[in-house]
Order: C-alpha cells, then sequence, then structure tokens
C-alpha cells in the first residue's frame, strides 16, 4: 500500500525475487511526496522531494541505473540575512563573514558537541540508557543552555529547523542526536555557502519513481485508497473505499506513519503505536515557486539562494533550467508559518511570498510571471511534511520500536528508516530493509 520512493521499492525487490505483488495507491498517480507541475508556460517544477545528496547512495545508483542527467547547484553569491542586515556571500566553504570570532567559535563548539554525543549514544548505550530522561529535554533547552552567543544560538536553531521542521522547544536532544546520527551534515547546513554538493535531475526526480513503476508492470493500481486491513490466522484481507476485499499472504504498509492511524484495523493496532504516532507531529511545509522574466538575479552575479535566520520565508534556491530564458524562485513556507499560511488563499501566499523575495533580493522580485505552490499538510494522502519528529520522552521508550512487523503486516517508508530519515534516500533504504523482513516472513523464518 502505496506507490511512493518506499512502496515502490518494496515491491520491485520482491518482484525481482519472484514474488506475486499488487501495489494499491490511493492518489491517481504515483511517486507520493515527489510529483511535478508545471507553470502555465511550460516550466517544469518539483513540489516535493527534488535534491539528492552527495551521500545518499541508493538514490545515486537508482540515477546511475536510469542514465538519469543530472544538474549541480547554480553558480553565483548566496544571500545571507541576519536580524535584519543582507550580506551577499561568495560560495566559499569558508566565508562566514557575518561572524564574530567568538561567535563563530561558540558556534563551533556546539556543533563539535552535538556530533560527540550522537557518537556517544552509539558507541556507550549504557551511558544513552542511564540518561534517557537527560536525553529526553527539549533540543531547546539544551541548545540555550550549550550555547553563549545569541548569533550562534540562532545559527544552530535555522539549521535545525531546517531538519526537524518545527520549533526547538517541542523536540528532545536524543531525537536531534538521532539526526546527527543518520547523516545530516551539520556544518553543511549552517555553512548556507551552497558547497553541499545536492544535485537535482532535469526533468526531476519522479522519473526514477516511474521508472521504478514501470518495472512493475501493471501491477500498481491508482485510484485505490485502503481504508482497512484485516488480519486472519493466514492471511491479510485489505478492503478498499470502494469496498473490494484483497486477500495477500502479506501486506507492507508504505504511507507515512501518522495516515496508518487513520485505517481501520482489525485487530486493532497495538495501543503504543496510536501513542506513538500521535505524538509525532508530522510537520507542515508549503513548497512555492516564483516565475520570473529575465532571471535577473543571474546578472548581479546571485545564485538565487539566501538563508534567513527570520521571516515567513527562511530559503530560497534557483531552480531553474539554467538554459532558459525564465527563472523559478523556489523557498518554503515551514513549520509554524506553514501551519498559518494553510488557511488563506494561494494568492494571498503569493503576495506573502513576493514580499518575502522583495525584501531580501529587492523591488526586481516584486513582478513575477506567475506563482505556483503546494500545501502537503493539506493533501489528504500527506497530512504533513518531511519533517516528522519524536515528542519528548518517546523516542526512547516506543520509537524504535514503530516500523517493527504487526502480525502480518510490515512498515516501509522515509519516516520508518534508521538512516537519513525523512528523505528519499531513507524511503528507499526502508524499502530494501523491508523487503527482505517480508522475504524471511514468507518463508517462515
Ligand atoms: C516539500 C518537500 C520537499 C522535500 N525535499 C526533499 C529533497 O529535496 N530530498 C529528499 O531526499 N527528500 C525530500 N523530501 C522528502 C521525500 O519526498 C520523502 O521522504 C519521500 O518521498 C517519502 O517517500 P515514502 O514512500 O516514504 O512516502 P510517500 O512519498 O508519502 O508515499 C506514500 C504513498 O502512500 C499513498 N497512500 C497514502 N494513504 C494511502 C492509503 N490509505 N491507501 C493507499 N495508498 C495510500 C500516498 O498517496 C503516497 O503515494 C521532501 C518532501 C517534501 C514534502
Amino acid at each position: 500500500m502505496g506507490a511512493g520512493f518506499g512502496g515502490l521499492t518494496v515491491a520491485t525487490q520482491l518482484v525481482r525475487r519472484g514474488h506475486d505483488v499488487m501495489v494499491l495507491e490511493a492518489r491517481d498517480r504515483i511517486g507520493g511526496r515527489v510529483d511535478n507541475a508545471r507553470f502555465s508556460s511550460g516550466e517544469l517544477v518539483e513540489q516535493g522531494g527534488q535534491w539528492v545528496f552527495p551521500n545518499h547512495d541508493r538514490m545515486l545508483e537508482l540515477i546511475d541505473e536510469a542514465a538519469a542527467a543530472t544538474m549541480p547547484a547554480n553558480p553565483g553569491k548566496l544571500l545571507v540575512v541576519q536580524q535584519g542586515d543582507v550580506w551577499a556571500v561568495e560560495q566559499s566553504p569558508d566565508e562566514h563573514s557575518h561572524r564574530t570570532p567568538f561567535a563563530a567559535a561558540d558556534l563551533g563548539q556546539g556543533v563539535l558537541r552535538l556530533r560527540r554525543l550522537a557518537e556517544r549514544t552509539v558507541s556507550d548505550p549504557a551511558w544513552a540508557g542511564a540518561n534517557t530522561a537527560w536525553l529526553d529535554q527539549p533540543m531547546e533547552r539544551w541548545l540555550t543552555a550549550n550555547l553563549r552567543t545569541p548569533s550562534a544560538q540562532r545559527d544552530l536553531r535555522g539549521a535545525l529547523r531546517a531538519v526537524v521542521h518545527g520549533p526547538l522547544s517541542d523536540t528532545t536532544l536524543g531525537d536531534v542526536l538521532t539526526h546527527v546520527r543518520a547523516g545530516v551534515d551539520m556544518e553543511n547546513l549552517i555553512a548556507t555557502n551552497g558547497d553541499i554538493g545536492q544535485v537535482r535531475l532535469v526533468d526531476g526526480v519522479l522519473q526514477l519513481a516511474e521508472r521504478m513503476a514501470a518495472q512493475l508492470e501493471g501491477r500498481v493500481r491508482l485510484s485505490t485508497p485502503v481504508v482497512t486491513i484485516d488480519q486472519e490466522d493466514d492471511a491479510v484481507v485489505v478492503v478498499t473505499s470502494e469496498g473490494e476485499q484483497i486477500r495477500a499472504r502479506t501486506a507492507v504498509l508504505s504511507v507515512p506513519p501518522w495516515l496508518a492511524k487513520d485505517l481501520v484495523w482489525a485487530p486493532q493496532l497495538d495501543p503504543w503505536r496510536y501513542e506513538t504516532v500521535q505524538k509525532t507531529p508530522a510537520g507542515a511545509i508549503i513548497k512555492c515557486h516564483m516565475l520570473f522574466e529575465p532571471p535577473w538575479w543571474r546578472d548581479a552575479g546571485l545564485s538565487g539562494q539566501m538563508a534567513a535566520d527570520d521571516g515567513p520565508v527562511r530559503v530560497t534556491f534557483d531552480t531553474s533550467d539554467p538554459a532558459s530564458e525564465r527563472g523559478i524562485l523556489m523557498g518554503f513556507f515551514e513549520g509554524a508559518e506553514a501551519a498559518t499560511l494553510t488557511k488563506f488563499s494561494a494568492s494571498m501566499r503569493e503576495r506573502v511570498f513576493r514580499d518575502a523575495l522583495v525584501t531580501v533580493f529587492g523591488e526586481q522580485a516584486a513582478t513575477p510571471l506567475e506563482y505556483l505552490d503546494h500545501d502537503w499538510g493539506a493533501d489528504p494522502f500527506t497530512k504533513g511534511s518531511h519533517g516528522a519528529h519524536f515528542a519528548p520522552g518517546l523516542w526512547s521508550v516506543t520509537g524504535q520500536q514503530l516500523g517493527a512487523r504487526f502480525g502480518r503486516v510490515h512498515f516501509a517508508g522515509a519516516e520508518y528508516a534508521s538512516k537519513f530519515n525523512g528523505y528519499m534516500e531513507g524511503a528507499v533504504r526502508s524499502g530494501t530493509d523491508t523487503a527482505a523482513q517480508v522475504v524471511m516472513q514468507l518463508h517462515g523464518q
């Protein structure tokens, strides 16, 4: 169930091993949180997952297999906005002209402490076990207690916000350490210098999911939401919204965990699973694109990328085709901003987005050709973002078992991944692990 990267990975791997598979997808398209849209003049935008990072090995393998063409980040200076001041920064890993030496040292020490703690939670489980209460403290408290300068606190808060998609008071130190261990590159997040080395695909990353769906040769059924999962002694029976019953020896639910609790389960899911999911905020994100002609920022030597410490839009990127005479600036409303702006119309959001661009880039941003956004929180088959995070106290108690199978039902997807949780890479890795577990179950192990 679910034809995102997670579900498609499970299905293709099981088919390769000779199993009889059917994928039931609620939407009338595959891809889940990866989707394309076009401006009326034809320019492609990616509404969800887009960037593949240098250490996302499984995604890089899929790119290689598909021989898909990639594009690096655009050249040019980045704009860094702090407390209302705007700096144009060269794309160089060492460029941090807006920080005082004391703030830079403070920030560096904070990052080092986080890294060491993350390593210790793995290398010294006895220490982690003895300190669960301390690890469950709100991340915001740890941050203000361990970094001394407001500027370093702001920088680290901004970088971590990009990981947890919500206020640090709602997430725990332990949860953040899980992200740090899982491969989040703290230095690059903080650098805001464009040197992250991420790539995007010409024609979008959706093509990789489409390629997997093509390998499934008609085994994907679209517009088939599952509403009920019944388990019998020797089978799983899933019921679709049309009342059709489908019987299988085993099932994999590859939908975001917070949607699993909306299904009707018989027997009922373990109470701890409801509890865990209910206390795991799904985050909120609205991805926005604005089309301009010409792409005036390029003439000014800017990359189109900016990072701000405040305001409704904290990051932007130029996601245009470099060969096009039109340019696209992409940005996000995240967390509290997304939760507020979801209540407004798209034209109101357009004004907020445009005004935010004008504040940073100047009056040239005031006259876009067109605006497009996608509100993932309002999307009934996502109802969240890619930033689920565990509430204080949860990860250490039940969080780590969330992906354990429930009878004949297995779970897969980005939020179940132990590495690169919340990313396409995590979805593919989790799908691979789950396919292996299914095979073991089918072979009675
Ligand atoms: C705005 C945004 C930007 C992102 N940017 C990046 C990025 O740059 N790089 C990156 O690596 N990741 C990024 N991500 C995260 C990435 O897109 C996801 O982690 C990944 O695509 C999740 O895959 P999945 O298969 O686990 O879940 P999903 O893609 O959510 O797939 C779940 C599928 O289940 C289906 N479904 C739901 N309910 C039912 C039901 N009842 N019955 C049947 N089917 C159902 C859904 O329709 C969906 O197709 C981004 C996400 C968002 C929202």
